[in-house]
């Protein structure tokens, strides 16, 4: 089989493992991203992107400072929007990320938000007239807009945003007012000095009544000298763990008018005379927090895609130790624990992608609903986006320092870059909803089912099914080669059927003694518990389900990394397993015994799996993950780059090393 990852002059041992593969890496890849003729774009795009040199950087982002980074980003930012018909623009979630992951890495930029939450916003909640305004003024880029809604004192308990919207029906105008400090906008991406206009989230107030957070378009800044406009006090809100190519910011209002129509009214409309109109459903103004959580599962896996590769690529140039005294150093992937730190990551990376076009369907199939009126999918997508993007996170910021700390010292330089996928990836934790809060809502879903369940009612979505299910009273496998894929879901389900009803039957209790906020928070840790079960079996469901769809020679590598995945989510809570005797010892014994096999399994193919995934170096960044595995040199090149080198002596060492040394010498 040709391998076109393979070039002369690569690594020998990184070679070596290429040679090893025993599945066709191009069908894997156009499995992997949907489709040859998907593939076939991302070569293009990519083709495309090294061939612009002004897409590209002048020196790494690590050297420069933060300044030169936004500047950078803002350069290319503009460079890549001039040229978007190099891409199909209405695929965002395929050729629109890769497009924006090749050209401006792991950053935010001046007009991420525009992009990801700004025009999303207007497409969702605009009507048709003011959609007819402002999306081809957005599209063309003549205004830049970002999505203000996080304040310094409120960003997850929405009812209680400070920032208010009072209508004044004889001007026929909102007034936007920040009350207070805590009022102050504070987070939203591209707002200190990029942005001139923002969705603005606000209470809305009229005929003296509060009506709750609504969305509004404000022009922040003057059209062409970019200042502030009277009455608007905007800011950068200073560096954070990542993504500093942004300038997140800050916004407060000093009773700034803006005209009726700049409240978006696609659901909720108030009429010139000040009536307020209900929107059909009471969280339809909340869908671009939906849209953008459902796009993150695809970035979060493909960060620690990336992560996984970096240390696989890496460990197996790597050479350290012995296994077998004097039979020479080893590659650090022939270690078992090398193995058992890296290969889960790679399988969790596999899972969250797979995820990923579930709900973007999901998401679509909605999207198409609402159009006709139809909200009966909200909550089951509410619940799902908000439980994968808190599960799907949270395991990718661990299983990207995972990665770091497998790759040793060089781990922790920013030439593998590590800090910069983490501080990134990890970002995703909070954003969009911090993820404890989140869990929450998959559990107020859960709940209602199992109270339905309860109640003798069979009517569940499919994806809470099992919760109705009677079930097995014990896992039935004997050896782990027998363990079916339905054995498999079955036991899992049995685990997250029983969290379900405990956290329920807890739920219940602490009802009977307070109110149900108080009862609820007694029982949160449970419900969270409860939530992340969820979402993992409905993870392991659907990885060992898209295996089934691949192309037969796909199929057992796939089934192996699938397994593992599952296997691992297993042993790690096997006191779930062992409760009420539902699982033995031994029979746990066999899935551990399991995990040995499948890492054994996947070790040959570890290198062509993660090349699978088809990151360029350009994509990757990262000198530990290069795909020729050459990598000690360009350590060196990678770091006579940095600033400090470019002078042999420091003018600081004259101003402090230099006199104390030459003064403590010449007292001795
Ligand atoms: C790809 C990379 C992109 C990177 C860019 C990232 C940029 C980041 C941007 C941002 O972070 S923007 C700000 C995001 N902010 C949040 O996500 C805030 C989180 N908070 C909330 O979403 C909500 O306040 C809440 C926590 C969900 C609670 O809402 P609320 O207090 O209003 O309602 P509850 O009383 O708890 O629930 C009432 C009822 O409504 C249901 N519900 C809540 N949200 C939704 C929704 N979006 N869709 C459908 N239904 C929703 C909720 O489940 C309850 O249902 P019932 O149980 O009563 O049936
Ligand atoms: C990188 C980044 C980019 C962002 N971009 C934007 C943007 O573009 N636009 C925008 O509007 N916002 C943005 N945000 C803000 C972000 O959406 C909020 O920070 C996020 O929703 C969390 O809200 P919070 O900061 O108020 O956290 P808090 O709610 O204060 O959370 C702090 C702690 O309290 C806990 N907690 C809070 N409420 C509850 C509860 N009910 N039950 C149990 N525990 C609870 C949380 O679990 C957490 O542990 C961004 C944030 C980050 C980090």
């Amino acid at each position: 089989m040709s391998n076109r990852w393979i070039q002369p002059g690569d690594n020998v041992d990184i070679t070596n493992e290429r040679k090893k593969c025993t599945f066709d890496i191009e069908k894997m890849s156009a499995f992997i991203h949907g489709g040859e003729d998907k593939l076939q774009r991302r070569r293009e795009i990519l083709e495309y992107v090294k061939s612009n040199k002004s897409l590209g950087d002048p020196q790494p982002i690590e050297f420069m400072t933060r300044n030169e980074r936004v500047e950078n980003a803002s350069r290319k930012i503009v460079e890549m929007t001039n040229n978007t018909d190099q891409i199909d623009g209405s695929d965002f979630f395929g050729e629109g990320m890769y497009y924006q992951a090749l050209t401006m890495g792991r950053d935010l930029h001046a007009m991420s938000l525009h992009y990801v939450m700004f025009i999303p916003t207007l497409q969702g909640q605009t009507d048709d007239e003011q959609l007819d305004h402002w999306l081809s003024l957005a599209i063309a880029r003549a205004i830049v807009g970002t999505y203000a809604q996080t304040e310094l004192g409120h960003g997850t308990n929405l009812s209680k945003l400070e920032t208010t919207a009072h209508y004044d029906p004889k001007t026929e105008e909102f007034v936007l007012n920040s009350p207070t400090i805590t009022a102050a906008k504070w987070w939203p991406g591209a707002l200190g000095k990029s942005s001139n206009y923002a969705v603005v989230v606000a209470q809305l107030y009229t005929q003296g009544e509060c009506k709750g957070p609504h969305p509004f378009i404000v022009q922040l800044r003057e059209m062409d000298t970019h200042k502030p406009l009277k009455g608007i006090t905007l800011g950068d809100i200073g560096p954070k763990l990542g993504i500093n190519g942004s300038d997140n910011g800050f916004l407060l209002f000093d009773h700034v008018r803006i005209p009726r129509r700049h409240m978006l009214m696609r659901y909720s409309k108030v009429l010139p005379d000040g009536t307020y109109i209900k929107p059909q459903h009471s969280k339809l103004g909340y869908g671009t927090m939906v849209f953008v959580r459902s796009i993150m599962i695809k970035d979060q896996a493909s960060q620690l895609g990336a992560a996984s590769t970096i240390a696989i690529r890496y460990a197996s140039v790597r050479r350290q130790g012995e296994i077998i005294p004097n039979s020479g150093e080893v590659q650090i992937l022939d270690y078992q624990t090398q193995q058992y730190r890296l290969f889960p990551q790679l399988a969790r990376a596999f899972a969250f992608l797979f995820a990923a076009y579930e709900i973007r369907d999901l998401y679509m199939k909605v999207t198409e609903q609402l159009t006709h009126g139809n909200t009966e999918l909200l909550p089951e997508i509410h619940a799902l986006s908000s439980g994968l993007k808190s599960v799907v996170s949270w395991d990718t910021a661990q299983g990207i320092e995972q990665c770091r700390l497998a790759c040793g010292g060089h781990g922790y330089s920013q030439a593998s870059a590590f800090p910069e996928i983490y501080g990134y990836a990890v970002g995703g934790c909070t954003y969009e909803g911090e993820n404890i809060v989140m869990l929450q809502q998959v559990a107020r879903f859960l709940m209602k089912a199992a109270e339905e369940v309860k109640k003798g009612s069979a009517n569940l979505a499919e994806i809470c099914a099992y919760i109705g299910r009677k079930g097995e009273q014990h896992s039935r496998f004997t050896s782990v080669d027998s363990y079916r894929d339905e054995d498999i879901v079955s036991d899992l389900e049995y685990v997250a059927r029983q969290q379900v009803f405990r956290a329920y039957e807890k739920l219940r209790k602490a009802q009977q003694q307070a109110n149900s906020e108080t009862a609820w928070n007694s029982c949160s840790v449970e419900l969270c518990k409860t939530s992340r079960w969820h979402v993992r079996l409905y993870l392991v469901k659907n990885f060992l389900a898209k295996v089934s769809t691949a192309p037969s020679d796909l199929r057992a590598v796939l089934h192996d990394v699938a397994r593992l995945y599952a296997f691992d989510i297993i042993t790690s809570s096997s006191g779930n397993f062992y409760e009420n005797g539902y699982m033995r010892e031994d029979q746990m014994n066999e899935i551990r015994e399991g995990v040995y096999k499948c890492l054994h399994r996947i070790r040959p193919n570890a290198v062509s799996l993660v090349d699978s995934w088809d990151y360029d170096d350009r994509e990757l960044k990262s000198v530990l993950g290069r795909r020729d595995g050459n990598v000690y040199p360009a350590l060196l090149e990678w770091a006579k780059q940095s600033p400090l080198n470019k002078t042999e002596v420091l003018p600081t060492f004259d101003k402090y090393l230099g006199p104390m040394m030459r003064e403590a010498k010449s007292k001795l």
